[in-house]
């Protein structure tokens, strides 16, 4: 019997580059994320396929006991006074959590519990985010450059994007030349 030696996929830390034999990508655009953004007329003046964010993802195992590894790569911007943002979720299996490592550029971490309790973590180049069960996620770019965030999940996870058609408790928006976040009954 010989031991093999694999080679590993990579990532480039600077930029959040995947280096491996099999990456899935996945383009979302302003188009898919209706009802995510609050100004709905400046929602609709975005041409619907301007690309928002993208993930990465390694081609790895499922399954009871195994791990996604994904990248997401959120560009900067605004929709009215609103930055870019993923639609975030709760996870199918409610229970289970996530890590996500912030790789490059500046932005916030949306988190929410099931009371509709939100909270915000500074995400930036080296931050470690651990994310607890029964927790709703959504990345959030208020740079002026591509918010890379590296995440690890369970792979039996799955995503609960119906719980959270109300919207997130918060929303952070550019107001006087700052950054803000806002309470909001119905997101
Ligand atoms: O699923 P979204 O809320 O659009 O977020 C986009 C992606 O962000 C992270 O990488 C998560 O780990 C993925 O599971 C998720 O699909
Ligand atoms: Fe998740």
């Amino acid at each position: 019997m010989s031991i093999t030696f694999n080679k590993p996929p990579s990532v480039a830390f600077l930029t959040g580059q995947f280096t491996a034999e099999n990456v899935i990508k996945k383009v979302t655009r302003s188009g898919d994320l209706s009802g995510v953004f609050h100004d709905i007329a400046a929602w609709q003046a975005i041409p619907s396929d301007t690309p928002i964010y993208e993930v990465e993802m390694l081609n790895s195992l499922q399954g009871e006991g195994e791990l996604y590894v994904g990248m997401t790569h959120l560009h900067p911007g605004r929709v009215g006074n609103e930055f870019h943002m993923t639609r975030g979720h709760f996870h199918q299996r409610r229970e289970q959590g996530e890590v996500y490592f912030g790789i490059r550029g500046s932005g916030l971490l949306l988190l929410q519990n099931e009371h509709r309790k939100a909270w915000l973590e500074h995400v930036s180049p080296g931050s470690v985010h651990i994310i607890p069960g029964d927790t709703a996620h959504r990345l959030i770019n208020t740079g002026s450059e591509v918010l890379s965030a590296l995440a690890v999940w369970p792979s039996i996870a799955g995503h609960d994007y119906g719980s959270l058609a109300q919207g997130f408790a918060a929303r952070v928006v550019l107001q006087d030349g700052k950054i803000q976040a806002k309470e909001v009954q119905n997101g």
